[in-house]
């Protein structure tokens, strides 16, 4: 029996809580409300041979540094590395939802999507081709409702194939405008020697070029400042040199 951990991220809302809850038994606050979550719950679940660390993250739009919330559940993914990131979409905003998907993809591939509130879906006639969502991010995904508690075996399955390394990530990679990619390609080697292979190079370089202090000042906490900063300065230097 081998152990895994397992991040719940998501927007506001999405029934993470709820998921939550249901799969570890414990009572973690729900309610249609934002920003309940505010620090994370750790909670534990099995299916099948293993055994799974629930951490329940605050619901986030994005992973970049508007809140402290964003911040916490940026750096979990980043400096936790947890073995699946499950991230938890509300089937009747999918289009909203997907921005923080991507953005998980971007740092790692060992990710599942979730859509939950299928029930809701349904009433509103939204009709969802999983297999075609699958197939352009590159990573499973499982339809659910975790009221009702529907399709939750089928997204264990989809979690336990992450977890073990069975399923190979493809993970959608975005590209950017040509100014973009161009400062992406001349920070990267910098950003690669200086964090090394551990922590996504690209992702980094991009929220760099984005004057993303926060993260640098994360990155400096939790690699120790002399790793960082290193001999050339180099990922100061990248910030600066984009501004
Ligand atoms: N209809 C329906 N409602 C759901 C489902 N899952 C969760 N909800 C409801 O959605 C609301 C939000 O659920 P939470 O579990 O608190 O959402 P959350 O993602 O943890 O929210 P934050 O902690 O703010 O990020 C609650 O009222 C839930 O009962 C579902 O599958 N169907
Ligand atoms: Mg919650």
């Amino acid at each position: 029996m081998n152990r895994y951990t397992v991040a719940f991220a998501g927007n506001p809302n999405t029934g993470k809580s709820t998921l939550f809850n249901l799969l570890t038994g414990l009572r973690q606050h729900t309610g249609n409300w934002a920003g309940k979550t505010v620090i994370t719950a750790e909670g534990e679940f099995t299916h099948k041979n293993n055994t799974y660390l629930a951490v329940d993250l605050p619901g986030t739009y994005s992973l970049y540094s508007n809140s402290a919330d964003e911040e916490a559940a940026r750096d979990y993914i980043i400096f936790e590395q947890p073995d699946v990131t499950l991230v938890v979409l509300d089937a009747t905003s999918l289009e909203r939802n997907l921005n923080l998907a991507l953005q998980v993809l971007e740092i790692t591939g060992r990710a599942v999507v979730c859509i939950n509130l299928i029930d809701e879906a349904k009433k509103l006639g939204i009709d969802i081709n999983l297999k075609a969502i699958s197939k352009r991010l590159g990573v499973p995904v499982a339809a659910i409702s975790a009221r009702s508690e529907i399709g939750i075996e089928a997204l264990l399955d989809q979690i336990e194939r992450v977890a073990t390394g069975t399923y190979t990530a493809e993970p959608l990679r975005i590209t950017y405008s040509d100014e973009i990619e161009q400062g992406i390609a001349a920070l990267l080697p910098m950003v690669e020697q200086t964090v090394g292979s551990r922590y996504p190079a690209r992702w980094i370089a991009l929220r760099l070029l984005d004057g993303d202090e926060s993260l640098l000042a994360s990155l400096k906490a939790n690699m120790g400042q002399r790793n960082i900063s290193g001999s050339k300065g180099v990922v100061s230097h990248g910030v600066t040199a984009c501004h």
